[in-house]
């Protein structure tokens, strides 16, 4: 996490440098919360004591418990009306609800004018719980079932991103029954490597998502499109992957997207009304990467949109298209920002990893359950003493562990803390809004966590933390 800072202090509990180790960082540095990873509303006061939005964390974990995870309102809602403005209008901004998505959360993502795009009947609920307009719903999925189809169709969606043959026909059949005709884009594999983790890069042809378009799938979804009765073509949209940084898989993505369309044209006829509208957008998915340490240099919305649509002009030219406007779908560079978790330290141990070296590990109240994405992407976070300066003890690299009985059960694997964390001690990681709650589970029978909101000085509860009559709930007899 913290770049080393190679003249700092050293301390017989700092363990030797290894992998991406670099030299402890100067102790005034432990009480810093770099900008570019912590909420916009996130300060540490004189007492030395984190304020998140006005609201102190020592206050947050006596009212609401720990863990906890705190959402910076004006963070989340910042950084919609940040992508509205880079697309020129928030319509074609479609929040990807999967990063984190509660009914007072879509309330927000409406009220900024954005579109949702969800991928579950339960995200759809959510959404239609919160009268998110439906018209400005995406719906994806890549084994959407008859029941979920149905759903989407009766709530009167905006789209439905079709992703198989078997669902071509699927939904056809059930637009027919209903006398309606769906909207649809076609789910595009463009064949392009992103640069990420393996797990989240989805435009390699290797992989579950979307028509391949090196091997033809992809006109062949649009010829049977425009051959259903029950289906309009509205668009055609890839998604590469998440936590990307540069504009090249984008660009080439844009590109490939641009050509198919232009291949659509020369085969279907732009006049031809079927195809018509599916030439006026392109929707090139999420992916968009924040900085969950100070290593990650996030580009700017502005940026991105400004380079997706240099290319979507030069491609368009190219192939005598009128160029498309291009829809987009952050989840993580919208919610993952402005939230924190929040936890109370339980137990500090060091341990000797031979040869003189010992590696500390500190226990905190939660763990794999409320953040697998250590375990599961080996992610980095940032994590700070929140509840207290440090208060002049040098800093040990330390691996902040949870209460699973999992080794692998780390939330940060190296951050730097005081030497005197103790019991007690609130710490918190920063950069958690995306993916964290939205994949916790409660296993070992850990109730998942409560998230609140906090804004002008004040929070409120979003969700309330799961008790054990509510993981009882679920037993029968
Ligand atoms: C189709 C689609 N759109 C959007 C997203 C959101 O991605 P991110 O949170 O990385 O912006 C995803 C998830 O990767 C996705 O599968
Ligand atoms: N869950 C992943 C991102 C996958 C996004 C869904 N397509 C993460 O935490 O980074």
């Amino acid at each position: 996490m913290t770049r080393a800072h190679p003249a700092g202090p050293r301390h017989a509990d700092v363990i030797p440098q290894h992998e991406d180790a670099g030299g402890p960082p100067p102790e005034a540095a432990l009480d810093a919360l770099p900008a570019a990873v912590w909420p916009r509303n996130a300060a540490r006061e004189a007492d030395g004591v984190v304020r998140l939005a006005g609201v102190d964390v020592v206050t947050l974990a006596r009212e609401h418990g720990t863990p906890l995870f705190v959402v910076d309102e004006a963070d989340f809602r910042s950084r919609c009306t940040e992508h509205a403005a880079a697309y020129g209008d928030p319509a074609l901004v479609h929040y990807a609800s999967k990063a984190f998505l509660t009914t007072e959360i879509a309330r927000w993502v409406a009220d900024e004018g954005l579109g949702l795009d969800v991928c579950t009947e339960g995200e759809l609920r959510t959404a239609l719980r919160a009268d998110f307009p439906p018209e400005r719903i995406t719906v994806h999925g890549n084994n959407k079932s008859r029941h979920e189809l149905t759903a989407a169709l009766d709530a009167g969606v905006g789209a439905i991103v079709l992703d198989s043959y078997v669902e071509i026909a699927r939904l056809d059949e059930i637009a027919r029954d209903r006398d309606v005709r769906a909207q649809v884009m076609v789910r595009v594999t463009v064949g392009v490597e992103a640069h990420t983790h393996e797990f989240i890069a989805t435009a390699h042809e290797d992989q579950k998502f979307g028509f391949s378009l090196a091997a033809g799938d992809a006109a062949e979804a649009v010829r049977r499109v425009l051959k259903s009765p029950g289906l309009h073509l509205v668009g055609l949209h890839s998604h590469i992957g998440s936590q990307i940084f540069d504009a090249d898989g984008f660009e080439l993505a844009a590109r490939r997207v641009i050509g198919l369309l232009a291949e659509m044209r020369d085969e279907h006829g732009s006049d031809n009304p079927a195809v018509a509208d599916a030439l006026t957008t392109v929707d090139l998915g999420g992916g968009m990467g924040i900085a969950y340490t100070v290593a990650d240099k996030p580009r700017s919305p502005a940026w991105l949109a400004g380079e997706l649509r240099a290319i979507v002009e030069r491609e368009s030219a190219r192939v005598d298209l009128v160029p498309p406007r291009i829809a987009v779908e952050p989840g993580r560079a919208i919610a993952g920002p402005g939230t924190v978790t929040l936890y109370e330290v339980g137990t500090v141990k060091d341990v000797e990893l031979g040869g003189g070296a010992r590696r500390r590990y500190v226990s905190v109240d939660g763990g794999m359950s409320d953040n697998i994405r250590t375990a599961l992407y080996d992610a980095h976070y940032d994590c700070r003493l929140v509840s207290r300066h440090a208060t002049g003890a040098p800093p040990v690299r330390s691996r902040v562990v949870g209460k699973h009985c999992e080794s692998g059960d780390v939330v940060v694997r190296d951050c730097w803390l005081p030497a005197d964390v103790a019991p007690g001690d609130l710490v918190a990681v920063a950069a958690t809004g995306a993916y964290c709650y939205a994949m916790s589970s409660a296993y070992n029978k850990v109730p998942r966590p409560a998230v609140v909101a906090v804004a002008d000085g004040t929070s409120r509860t979003l969700l309330r933390r799961e008790t054990l009559d509510d993981l009882a709930r679920l037993e029968v007899g």
